[in-house]
This record gives C-alpha cells, structure tokens and sequence, in this order.
C-alpha cells in the first residue's frame, strides 16, 4: 500500500511542468486517470489553448450546499539539474526516505494528497455531504492569469458554487503546520532615473547614476527600517513592507563591455515591492512619488505588477480567521483529530492563487501539511520526507470528512459577506 501511494506521487513528479515550457497535457492526462481511477466525475478545460485545468468532482448527497474547492497548480519552477544531488523530474527516494523532486513541496505533494485522501475515504465507504471539487490548474508560477484567475472569473465556477478553497502553503522546520490567511501584494516597480550625460573625469550634480543611486540609498534605509520589525520579532515576515532590487540597467555598452569614461544619461532600477494587506496603498504610492522616484529629481516610476491590497469596498483582501468563519476552526480541529499542530494565522509572504479566489470574496485558507521540513520551494535539492507526505494524507483525510460533512451554509469566512 505505502509502496502505490509513493509511486503514483513520483509518477506525477517525474512529469516535467516546469516553467516556461510545461508539459500540461502529460500532466492532465495523468491527472484525469487518477480521477478516473476513484470514479470521480472529470474534465479537462482549456480556459486558454494548450493550458489544461483538470476539474474533478465527487458529489455530494446535498448538492445545493456550498461546495469545497481542494486546490492546485500543476507546474513549477525551473531547476538548475546540474546543482541538484539527484536529477529534479527523477522523484528519487533516498536511503533516508526523502524525496527529491521540483514540485515535490511547491505544490505536487499537496495535489496528490487530495486525491489520497479521497482514495481512503472512498474504501471506508465515506460519503460526503458537499460536494468536493479538485482543480489542478496551469501557470500559478508565471502569475495565474491563464489559469486560477480566468478559472475564478469563469462561468464554470460560478456553477460551482464554491463554500471553501484549500490552496497552498509553506513548509515548516518546526514540529507545527504552517496556516495561510491572507497574502502580500506583489508591486514590482522600475525606476528610471534621466540626467545630462557627461565626461567620465568630470564632477557635477544632477547626473543619471547620482540620482538613481539617491533613490537607492533612500529605499535601502526603508528596506532597513522594516526588515529591523521582524529581526528584532515586532512582525512577522508576512506584515512588513518588503522591497528587494532585483535588477540595475545602466551604461554605455560597448563591444568589450562598457564605455569607462562616459556618464550615461539614463539608469534603471527594478524592485520587488511586497505589501502586507494592512497597508495602506496610497501611502506607499506617495513615499514612492515624493522620495523613491521624485520628478524633481529627475525620476519616473512605472509598475510591471501592481495587485490589489483592497477590494473595492476599500476593505482587505483577507480569509477571517474568528468564529464567524467556520472553516477556519473545522481545519484547526481536524488536523489535531489528526495528531497534527497548527501554529499561528499567517500572512504569506509571496503570492499564491488564493488571492483570485479572496478577491471574489470566498475563505481561502493556505496550507500544505509538511511539519519538521526546511523550506525548499523554488530552491535547489526540494525534498519531502516520505513519512511527512504520508502523515499529510491523514491529515486531508481528516479535513475532508469535517469539510465535506459541515451541515449549515458555511458561507462567511471570506472578506466580503456576498459575491
Ligand atoms: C505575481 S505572481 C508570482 C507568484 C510567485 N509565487 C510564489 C509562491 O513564489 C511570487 O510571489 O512571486
Ligand atoms: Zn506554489
Ligand atoms: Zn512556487
């Protein structure tokens, strides 16, 4: 039996889904098999040509309560195969039972555990009240557009009537699963910077690379001041504003690199801007107008992505975490029915496609069961102990059956109480 389950999760690992050039069709068909395989109803839906979405159901003796979305996405990142200790699409088991594979944490793991758990349930004659919908969904890693945000927009789902959706999460080193309520904005800005151009022996105000590097120096002591509140333990990662240069453009190139004696006339700066869903937008666009990328200093700013924080009611983009939201409490107490430990509501610090979901007012709750395991997504070397996915099994065994037998509406939980 162990030996199946392991096998039909490296089966799915060894698929090569990553980014930017995906097989999707191995990966639906092998999808749609395993659906298959537990007799549950399935399609294949191509929102965008070539791009996939594998929806399956089990159906619930009341069909008209709101049903439970068990989410993922089928590809991952790219891998660097000759940094790796075992090939990435190899899914090897090594001596000390781990797993290694891209997508074996981000998020295969979490997508074949759904459908384990559903295999168990289904042999202990288990039937579920709601209705149950797996979504194995394309391109979360390229920003989700042609996959969960179409899919959350499309007519498909509105017949879907979704209570509920379960999506990702984080690893964990410590012996408690992590939990996901709400997610950082992803804001990623260039800055450019004009100036005269000038003889590289020449010193004068106003230059390019000077009022770039003012800019820099301004957003390093910013970048300082937030990340000074989580070192020193004031907030956690998820509830500071984070910004990371991610790249610099800037000289004259010439055939043997770049011209020495030449100051440019333009220089650029991308950022990674991450906001936390208590933060106010409008803000940071002033900060960023009036110290970041002044005019009167020569600066422009544009944004390459720019997500809500807010709905449109001006409220936050977040999953309630109190009693009025029954979901969370059912989670928190089935994964203990479990065995399993549950720490603090976090805000999780990259994007996931929960936000598609939040943004249409539905609790989205992140979570990928894997206590005592180094956080390894989009790193070299991911790995999943064998024993962590197995536990996971039990873990969404455990959740389904309290998701699937919740007996009354269930529909708040979300940040807007009506879509
Ligand atoms: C803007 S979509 C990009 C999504 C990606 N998610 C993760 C989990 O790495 C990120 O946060 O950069
Ligand atoms: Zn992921
Ligand atoms: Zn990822």
């Amino acid at each position: 039996e162990e030996s199946s389950v392991l096998s039909r999760f490296q089966q799915y690992l060894k698929i090569n889904t990553a980014q930017p050039s995906p097989r999707y069709q191995e990966a639906a068909d092998f999808l749609v098999s395993q659906g298959k395989a537990l007799s549950l109803e399935f399609q294949s839906i191509e929102l965008v040509a070539g791009k996939p979405l594998v929806l399956l159901k089990w159906e619930g003796t009341n069909p008209n309560l709101p049903s439970i979305l068990l989410y993922s996405h089928t590809d991952v990142v790219p891998s660097e195969h000759s940094k790796w200790a075992h090939h990435p699409f190899s899914a090897h088991l090594d001596s000390n039972g781990n797993i290694y594979a891209r997508g074996s944490q981000d998020m295969k793991c979490v997508g074949m555990q759904y459908l384990e758990a559903i295999r168990r349930l289904k042999a202990e004659r288990f039937r579920p009240l709601r209705s149950l919908y797996l979504a194995f969904s394309p391109d979360e890693e390229i920003g989700g557009h042609d996959g969960a945000e179409k899919f959350a927009r499309s007519e498909i789902f509105q017949g879907m009537n979704v209570g509920v959706v379960l999506d990702e999460g984080l690893a964990s080193p410590e012996d408690h699963y992590r939990v996901f309520y709400a997610e950082r904005s992803p804001w990623w800005m260039v800055i450019k910077a004009v100036g005269s151009p000038g003889h590289g022996s020449k010193l004068y105000d106003n230059s390019a690379m000077e009022n770039l590097l003012k800019s820099i120096e301004i957003i390093t002591r910013f970048r300082a001041s937030q990340f000074d509140l989580v070192k020193t333990g004031f907030k956690a990662e998820g509830d500071v504003v984070s910004v990371n240069m991610v790249f610099l453009k800037a000289g004259t190139p010439s055939p043997t690199g770049f011209v020495m004696n030449l100051q440019p006339s333009e220089a650029e700066a991308g950022f990674d801007i991450r906001l936390p869903p208590t933060a106010d937008p409008e803000s940071l666009e002033r900060r960023i107008a009036e110290e970041w990328a002044p005019s009167s200093r020569n600066m422009s700013f544009s944004f390459k992505q720019k997500a809500r924080t807010c709905d449109k009611s001006g409220k936050p983009i977040l999953t309630k975490t109190d009693p009025s939201n029954p979901w969370w409490a059912l989670l928190e107490n089935a994964v203990q029915k479990a065995g399993g430990k549950i720490g603090k509501p976090e805000v999780f610090p990259a994007a996931t496609d929960s936000r598609y979901f939040r943004e249409r007012g539905l609790p989205a709750i992140g979570f990928s069961p894997m206590a005592n395991t180094p956080v390894l997504l989009h790193d070299h070397n991911e790995f999943l102990h064998k024993d962590e996915y197995l536990k996971g099994i039990k873990i969404y065994e455990s959740i389904i059956e309290a998701y699937a037998s919740l007996d009354h509406q269930g529909r708040d939980g979300g940040s807007r109480d009506e879509l």
